[in-house]
């Protein structure tokens, strides 16, 4: 059983019309909320013919997010909320929120991005401009669920990228340095240059990035695409990829756990902080006219490290901390990526910046984790 659509309202009104017409989900208490989830849940499968009362003000920007359960997809929409308002953000995602953090998701919408009516239906009824395409398999779950990874960068995009011309939308694909390959020059990887990934995560990146330019040439789409580094993160956890092991360090230190690396120790990787990569993205999808773009995809880079860098900085806040070093098959995943991601066209185009350096990032992942974290060790020379 899955949830059709958030409005839930929308999935009551076949039921208790009264009832729910009386409210507005601004309103509504918990428990109210709780009512309709386990309604929603009961009640509703995807394609069912519901009628739909939408529950939150149009705004100039409608940007739906797929994917949107992810490490990325939950901050980026309390980030586009408190920007242009709720009504701005339309959620999907094969994963569904609980009832307790429904409110944070609504409008919230079961899709799987391979099913393009749905798709479609979500757009016409919510009157999206803008679709950010996050749903994704990472690097390291990619490889262990081949097909559906290839279904999902195939038919999923094709499918975005048709409504997109359809309907004259704005389309955000993140890409990532798994875009690029063994034969890329990897210590100064520049914005354009050999992309043979091998991956297929990689390929799946590749892939958008030609066909996300293709639809912008052939059909006028405006298409655009930020090749992320690994994100750190500390209100969301990673979801599969072989940059995962940064933000586990955090958690492990801050358990006071000994921690066992996947990677080996040098294993130097371009990374950044979710606080960047937010303002950074919405920055180029939102105030970036198409005029300063020379390019529909960007690098964009903030600092890299290797494990032992991490493990060391983190050390000098809990002197505690040990780490082991036990490279499984993610090392030969991550070694076949970037050291160094160069990003002087994102700089100049459109005047990218990071703010955070590695040591104010680290900072900032230990004093927040630790206000999450039951009875934390305590960290040392913080201030
Ligand atoms: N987090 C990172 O370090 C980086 C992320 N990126 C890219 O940014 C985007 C977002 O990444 P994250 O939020 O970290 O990913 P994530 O793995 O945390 O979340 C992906 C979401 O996609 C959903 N999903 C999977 N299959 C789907 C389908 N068929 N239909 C609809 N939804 C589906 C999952 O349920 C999940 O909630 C992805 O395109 C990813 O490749 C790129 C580089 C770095
Ligand atoms: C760098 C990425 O794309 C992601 N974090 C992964 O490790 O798969």
């Amino acid at each position: 059983m899955r949830i059709s659509s958030y409005p839930v309202v929308s999935a009551l009104l076949s039921h208790n019309p009264k009832t729910v017409l009386r409210h507005s989900l601004h309103t509504f208490n918990i428990s109210n909320q709780q009512r309709l989830y386990a309604q929603a849940l009961r009640n509703t499968t995807p394609g069912t013919n519901i009628k739909y009362q939408q529950s939150y003000p149009s705004t100039k920007q409608r940007v739906l997010i797929t994917g949107c359960m992810g490490q990325i997809g939950v901050e980026l929409i309390e980030a586009l909320a408190a920007r242009y308002g709720k009504g701005s953000v339309v959620c999907s995602d094969v994963s569904t929120p609980t009832k307790d953090n429904l409110d944070q998701f609504a409008p919230f919408y079961f899709c799987d991005v391979n099913d393009r009516e749905r798709l479609q239906m979500i757009v016409d009824r919510e009157n999206v401009t803008c679709i950010v395409h996050n749903a994704a398999f990472l690097s390291a779950s990619a490889e262990q669920n081949v097909a559906a990874a290839v279904r999902l960068n195939t038919i999923g995009l094709f499918n975005v990228l048709e409504i997109a011309k359809r309907n004259h939308l704005r389309v955000f694909v993140p890409s990532s340095i798994a875009a690029f390959g063994p034969t890329t020059p990897l210590e100064s990887t520049p914005n354009t240059t050999i992309q043979r990934p091998t991956t297929v995560y990689g390929i799946g990146k590749v892939y958008a990035e030609l066909m996300g330019e293709y639809y912008a040439l052939k059909h006028g789409v405006d298409y655009r695409s930020l090749r992320y580094p690994g994100i750190l993160s500390y209100k969301t956890k990673p979801g599969g990829g072989t940059t995962d092991y940064a933000v586990h360090m955090f958690y492990y230190a801050l358990q006071g756990e000994h921690y066992e690396c996947y990677l080996q120790p040098d294993q130097k990787l371009p990374m950044m902080y979710m606080p960047d990569c937010i303002r950074g993205t919405m920055q180029f999808i939102l105030d970036t006219k198409q005029e300063q773009l020379k390019e529909r995809t960007y690098n964009i880079a903030a600092y890299s490290f290797s494990p032992i860098q991490l493990e060391q900085m983190i050390k000098k806040f809990i002197p505690s901390f040990s780490v082991s070093y036990r490279p499984d098959f993610r090392q030969g995943i991550a070694e076949s990526w970037p050291r160094i991601l160069e990003d002087d066209s994102a700089r100049g185009d459109w005047g990218w910046g990071e703010e955070f350096n590695l040591e104010k990032t680290c900072r900032d992942m230990l004093v927040n984790l630790s206000k999450i974290i039951p009875n934390s060790v305590k960290l040392q020379n913080i201030d």
